[in-house]
Order: C-alpha cells, then sequence, then structure tokens
C-alpha cells in the first residue's frame, strides 16, 4: 500500500467512529479493506465485531501477534478536517483510526512476504469500554493459535513523528470505571430544609473524594481519581433528588486500588449518614496493568536502532488499555508511537500527523520480522 492509499484508509476510518461492540461499519470496512488485498494465505475469522486474521508462516516454529482496537469515543469532534466524523457525537479521539490502518499496512506487507513463523493480526473492539481484550483473549478462536508472543502500539500525541517509546515493566495502569448514584429527597427549590439535596450531597462528595488520593495512598504510589461526567436535577428550581458521578480510577500497582475502592466505599458510608440519603457504586469494566517483557522491549529498541527509528526510554503513565490482559498471559510489549499533535489523547481536537503512519508499519513489520 502506498502512501496515498494509508491515507485514505485512515481518512475512511476517521469518518466512521463507532463505540466498544458497535463497530459494524468498522467491522465492515476492513474486511473490505482485507479483501481487496486478494491473499490466498490471509485466513480471516470474525469475532463479535472484531476480527482475527491469520497468516500462516512458511516453516512455523511460533504464532507471533500483532493487536490494534478498533473503537471510537463518544466525542463529538471539533477539528474541522475535512474527514471528520460523520457520526454525531462519535469520534477517533483516541487515535485507533490510525491504529488500524497501520496493522492494516502491516498485514498487507506480511502477506506479500510471509515470515517463516505464523502471524495472528487482531483487530479488537472496545478498548475504551466495556473491554473486547480480556474476552477475545478467553475465546477458543484466540486459543486455537497458541500465540507465543504479542505486541501492540498506542500513538503519542506528545513524541515527534519518527520516534517510538517504550520501557520494561509498567507502562499504563490499573484502571477501573466508576459509577456512582445518589438517591435524596427532591422538593421546591424554597424548601431545602425539607429536601435531601443530591446535588450538593454530589458537589461535596466530587471535591472531597480526591483526599483518598492525598490522605490515603503513600506518597510514593501513584494513583488517580477522575470525576468525569455529573448528572442531576430536572429544572433550575427544583432540589434535586438523584444525582450521577462517571469517572475512573488508576492505580500503578494492583494493591493500590483495592485501598482506593475500600476507601472509596467508607467515604461512602460516610456521606449516606451525613446527607441522609442512599449511594450505590459500580465499578463497571476494569482493566489489568499494561506490564512489558524487559527481553522483548531490550529487541524492539534495538531493532528500531537498526532500522532508523528514534527509540527513547518511556516513563509509566496512568492511562489505562486493555491489552494488558494479553500480556498477563503472554510475553510481549506495548510502545508509543509518536504523532506530535498539539491537543492530546480524548481531546475533540487530536489531531494526529499522518506520517506516523509509515514509521507505525516499518515499526511493527521489522519488528515481526525479526521475530
Ligand atoms: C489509552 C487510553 O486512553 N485508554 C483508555 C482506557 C479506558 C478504560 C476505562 N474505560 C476507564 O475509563 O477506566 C483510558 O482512558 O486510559
Amino acid at each position: 500500500m502506498n502512501q496515498e492509499q494509508l491515507i485514505e484508509i485512515r481518512r475512511s476510518l476517521h469518518q466512521i467512529p463507532e463505540l466498544g461492540f458497535q463497530e459494524v461499519k468498522t467491522q465492515a470496512f476492513l474486511l473490505e479493506e482485507i479483501e481487496k488485498m486478494g491473499r490466498e494465505n490471509i485466513n480471516i475469522t470474525k469475532w463479535k465485531t472484531g476480527l482475527f486474521v491469520f497468516i500462516k508462516g512458511k516453516n512455523p516454529k511460533k504464532t507471533i501477534a500483532y493487536r490494534t482496537d478498533i473503537d471510537g469515543l463518544p466525542i463529538t469532534e471539533e477539528t474541522g478536517l475535512a474527514f471528520t466524523s460523520e457520526h454525531e457525537g462519535r469520534m477517533h479521539a483516541c487515535g485507533h483510526d490510525l491504529h488500524m490502518t497501520i496493522a492494516l499496512g502491516a498485514l498487507d506487507e506480511i502477506s506479500a512476504t510471509p515470515i517463516d513463523d505464523n502471524v495472528l493480526f487482531i483487530f479488537q473492539p472496545a478498548e475504551e469500554g466495556p473491554g473486547g481484550a480480556e474476552p477475545m483473549l478467553a475465546s477458543d478462536t484466540f486459543k486455537q493459535w497458541n500465540v507465543d508472543q504479542i505486541f501492540a502500539l498506542h500513538i503519542a500525541p506528545e513524541l515527534p513523528v519518527g520516534t517510538v517509546s517504550s520501557r520494561a515493566g509498567i507502562l499504563f495502569a490499573n484502571t477501573s470505571e466508576l459509577f456512582i448514584d445518589f438517591k435524596g429527597k427532591g422538593g421546591h427549590a424554597a424548601y431545602p430544609h425539607l429536601t435531601k439535596d443530591m446535588i450538593v450531597t454530589a458537589s461535596s462528595f466530587v471535591t472531597q473524594l480526591q483526599q483518598i488520593i492525598s490522605r490515603k495512598i503513600d506518597p510514593l504510589d501513584s494513583g488517580v481519581v477522575t470525576i468525569g461526567k455529573m448528572t442531576a436535577g430536572t429544572v433550575q428550581n427544583i432540589i434535586a433528588e438523584t444525582a450521577r458521578l462517571e469517572g475512573t480510577i488508576r492505580t500503578l500497582q494492583p494493591e493500590t486500588m483495592v485501598i482506593i475502592k475500600k476507601e472509596l466505599e467508607n467515604f461512602i458510608k460516610g456521606f449516606e449518614i451525613a446527607y441522609d440519603c442512599h449511594i450505590e457504586v459500580d465499578y463497571g469494566a476494569m482493566y489489568y496493568q499494561v506490564s512489558n517483557d524487559n527481553e522483548y522491549v531490550e529487541k524492539f529498541a534495538q531493532v528500531m536502532e537498526e532500522n532508523n527509528i528514534t527509540f527513547v526510554e518511556a516513563d509509566p503513565a496512568m492511562t489505562g488499555e486493555d491489552f494488558g490482559y494479553f500480556l498477563k498471559e503472554i510475553p510481549g510489549f506495548m510502545f508509543w508511537l509518536g504523532v506530535d499533535s498539539t491537543n492530546g489523547l480524548h481531546h475533540s481536537k487530536l489531531n494526529p500527523k499522518e506520517d506516523a503512519i509509515q514509521i507505525g508499519i516499518h515499526a511493527v513489520t521489522a519488528m515481526i520480522r525479526k521475530g
């Protein structure tokens, strides 16, 4: 595939972002592109809205897997680009359109000139939630290939094009979604003493919640609690009977996640008494940390040097990735790919440089060929 074709693919994918396990158009588009490659050695198996694409090696001794995620986010795009999202309120704001294009480009190259070993390309749904990696990994379809090693990439807006980055050990955090529902007693805005105001309760909860991080977690450890969405009330002169907070918890150690949740539940008990209300918590999807295998990262750094791609040592990040579930079972690693965007991940104006696509394909195919 040449640069022009790759850009066309990326832009087409950018226009059709779909949420986790709804990637119907995306799957159809990917199938069409793989079909166009016209290679007999490509074996496709659908898995929900994702795909497994297997290429048999010439003299296989092992199976190498490469994974891309395929879902978009519930964000309204504000890039003003000519190829802006056609799906209202949905955007590829985490770079999965680039991830998929790179996977297609690498698939095209590897299927054109297969290596000795088997290669499995994984097009995984629902990375942003509720999580496609764990059920994909557990599926009988996946198990049949006995994958020996696995890797994946993620775009890095803050890194220049031509640079990749990774580290041995923890790259991404443990995550847990967080949904908290408050139920009190609504009423007339003029009679607060006759009500249990859930806007006041939830607001107070949001600000005090941060004390779990500042006062309950060892300052030398790391944790994040973010509330990204708050909904409550019906109209300006009615006291809200219910409120809902939606957020996420991030930790570098799995044990810290347990502490935060225990403290959160203590907080909830206290708030129920202090504000005379009922509070329910639901942790939604949880992702296991992305922990890279030392040897693969070392090999990757070396392969990048041989291919004139700049490798820089990464710091751990509090982002989450359900790719961590694959790495829990199979040795491998994840790396950042520089795409040089002023606006970062999950921003409505994220605009990765498309030149990074070729670098990504080069890095992935070089690593696959190295074995
Ligand atoms: C790379 C990236 O941005 N990943 C997401 C993963 C989301 C996990 C889950 N929905 C949560 O919010 O906990 C991230 O937000 O880090």
